[in-house]
């Protein structure tokens, strides 16, 4: 098979606690990861010459800076591969939203290009290569929900409830780089020591220093917190909401629709780039 195609889901973190900085400027971490089914396409296909072609209408993004073929290229230096590939990505994920878009694409096309060159990388060495491209690229290489820390490398498969959620997707970019570097961000919680994560710990470190600079994110929390318990992903601007049905979630976003952007998706705990790869075989 020389074509394939394959989802890049979006992620949340259902909880995001900061323990502190490390030297590189990085910080530690304590945070859950569950996957949607909710997702870009990538379709890839061979090229013989070696050469990576990204097929897209993302404008904001230069074709090189894109995480899709700077993981191609990466893949390619890794293996001594003298294969390439046309890469078409079809974009639905708001981009900046704290989603893991980006990162997900990045993983996608590692896990693709891996099974169309015939590689035989395993996931050790693919969620490190993907590690070297951004600090969310590991867990969606493995694909299964986690607990992650370090800063988001250590990560540890966990199996919390799998609710419908509703997302809103507040239009401003938020800049992850700005808001681990604001000087009123927490950077010093405890770490927690129990597993799975006790209940009563779902706060985002990140989410009153993102509120503070983006009234359009704290209104789009207070709007949702008015049906459930409303929270930040990643660094935002995306915030949810866990919902016991598709049908309830979709009733609080007609409700929302004039003024709020969002979406409805099913969380799951085993991401749909692994189950689609896993019928393939
Ligand atoms: C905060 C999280 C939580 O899942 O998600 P997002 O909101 O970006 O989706 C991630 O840790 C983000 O991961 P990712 O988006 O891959 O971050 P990277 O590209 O590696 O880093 C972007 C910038 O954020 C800062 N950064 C990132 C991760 C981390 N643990 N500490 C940091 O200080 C650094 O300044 C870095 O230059
Ligand atoms: N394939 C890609 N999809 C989205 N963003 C990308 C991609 N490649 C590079 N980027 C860059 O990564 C940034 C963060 O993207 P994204 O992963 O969507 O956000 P977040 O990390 O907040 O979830 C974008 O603003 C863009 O500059």
């Amino acid at each position: 098979m020389t074509r394939l195609t394959l989802p890049a889901p979006a992620k949340l973190n259902l909880m995001l606690h900061i323990l502190g900085r490390r030297p590189d400027g990085y910080h530690e971490l304590q945070t859950l990861f569950q996957f949607l089914d909710y997702a870009d396409e990538l379709e890839f296909a061979v090229r013989d010459d070696g050469q990576i072609h990204l097929h897209s209408d993302l404008q904001e993004v230069p074709h090189d800076s894109n995480l899709i073929v700077k993981a191609a290229r990466k893949l390619q230096q890794l293996t001594g591969c003298t294969l390439g590939a046309d890469i078409w990505l079809k974009k639905i994920l708001p981009m900046g939203g704290g989603i893991g878009g980006g990162s997900s694409d990045a993983a996608t096309t590692l896990l693709g290009l891996n099974h169309l060159w015939k590689l035989d990388c395993g996931e050790d060495q693919l969620a490190e290569l993907g590690l070297s491209l951004g600090a969310d690229v590991p867990v969606f290489v493995r694909g299964h929900a986690a607990f992650a820390e370090g800063v988001g490398e250590k990560l540890t498969p966990v199996d919390p409830e799998e609710p419908w959620y509703l997302v809103l997707v507040p239009q401003v970019f938020v800049s992850t780089a700005e808001i681990f570097s604001h000087p009123q961000l927490t950077r010093d919680s405890l770490p927690l020591k129990m597993r799975p994560v006790p209940k009563g710990n779902s706060r985002n470190d990140c989410q009153a220093v993102v509120e503070q600079s983006y009234p359009e994110v704290r209104n789009s929390l207070n709007l949702l917190s008015k049906f459930t318990e409303a929270r930040l992903t990643g660094t935002g601007s995306c915030v949810f909401g866990a919902f016991p049905s598709k049908a309830e979630a979709d009733k609080v976003l007609a409700l929302l629709a004039d003024t709020q952007t969002g979406f409805v998706a099913k969380g799951s705990n085993i991401s749909m780039l692994h189950r689609t790869l896993q019928s393939l075989h």
